[in-house]
């Protein structure tokens, strides 16, 4: 069985071998998590044309043979290449300098796996299925999409704001595991789904603090504050 783990690759080091289809894939998501990316092709797929276009970001990318000094220093390798005996190499290669990788095409020869992954703002979910069927890794991941709305950002968004006041202010373990076991439970993530719908709150409105947002963040603080109240005087809510 495998570990579930989530890696802060912000200004980290990362190789990609071979950019073809699958290696834009890893790219892709490593760009978005803002890792340091080095990708070492032969020939690219047409969907890095664009990242071609605005080389000043955290990426290099690199048209010729992988070589074995493009290891140094990195802190992950991806084995994309189409050629099975050169993702070999590279496990190889990458073990000898205890680099975790991950091989394309070869679960058993790497030492991590990629779930899919969909990200509502703060909120991460992840299926993976132990490298058997990465097609139903993809539904299920897609099943996800329309479950966690965008009430889960605005939970997320606001919480950031309030936890760490809700921890100073109420010493006592237990009320404070009551008081969050509230703001995430069904009747209360159905009040921020509400404000949403009402609200039309958009995904922009939250990433940029619009006042849409602002009307709505107060709203649930207020609501917040409410359940704190219950709690604290251990009213019956
Ligand atoms: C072991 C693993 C290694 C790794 O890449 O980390 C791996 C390996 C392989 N995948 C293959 C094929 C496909 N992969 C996908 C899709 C995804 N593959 C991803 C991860 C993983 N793929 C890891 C295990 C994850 C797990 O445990 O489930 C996802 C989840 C994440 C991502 O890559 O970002 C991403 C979905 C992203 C999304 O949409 O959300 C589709 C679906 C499609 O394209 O429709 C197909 C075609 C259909 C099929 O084969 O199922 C083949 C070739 C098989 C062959 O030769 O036929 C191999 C090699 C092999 O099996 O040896
Ligand atoms: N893990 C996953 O999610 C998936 C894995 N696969 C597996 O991955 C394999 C290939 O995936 P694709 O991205 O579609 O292949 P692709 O052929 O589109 O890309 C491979 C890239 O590697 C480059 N390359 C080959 N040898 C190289 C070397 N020595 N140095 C540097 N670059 C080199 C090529 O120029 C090419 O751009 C398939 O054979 C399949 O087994 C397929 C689908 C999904």
């Amino acid at each position: 069985m495998d570990y579930p783990i989530n890696l802060d690759l912000n200004n980290k080091d990362i190789l990609i071998v071979g950019g073809g289809r699958v290696g834009f894939r890893k790219f892709k998501r490593l760009f978005f998590v803002g890792a340091n990316i080095t990708v070492v092709s032969r020939e690219f797929n047409p969907a890095f044309d664009e990242y071609f276009k605005n080389d000043k970001e955290n990426y290099n990318l690199l048209q010729r043979s992988f070589d074995e000094d493009d290891l140094k220093n990195k802190f992950l390798v991806f084995a994309a290449t189409g050629n099975r005996k050169t993702n070999e190499d590279i496990a190889y290669l990458a073990g000898k300098e205890d680099i975790l990788v991950n091989i394309i095409d070869n679960a058993g020869l790497s030492d991590f796996t990629v779930p899919a992954a969909h990200y509502r703002g703060k909120l991460l979910l992840t299926a993976s299925t132990d490298s058997i069927l990465p097609a139903l890794s993809r539904k299920i991941r897609k099943d996800l999409e329309e479950k966690y709305g965008i009430e889960y950002q605005l939970l997320l968004e606001v919480m950031t704001e309030m936890r760490p006041g809700i921890i100073k202010k109420i010493s006592d373990m237990k009320i404070r595991r009551k008081i969050f076991r509230e703001i995430a439970g069904d009747i209360f993530l159905k009040k921020v789904k509400n404000i949403v719908n009402k609200e039309k709150i958009t995904e922009l409105d939250i990433n940029q603090k619009s006042t849409t947002y602002q009307k709505a963040a107060d709203y649930l603080i207020d609501e917040i504050a409410d359940i704190i109240e219950a709690f604290v005087f251990d009213k019956n809510i």
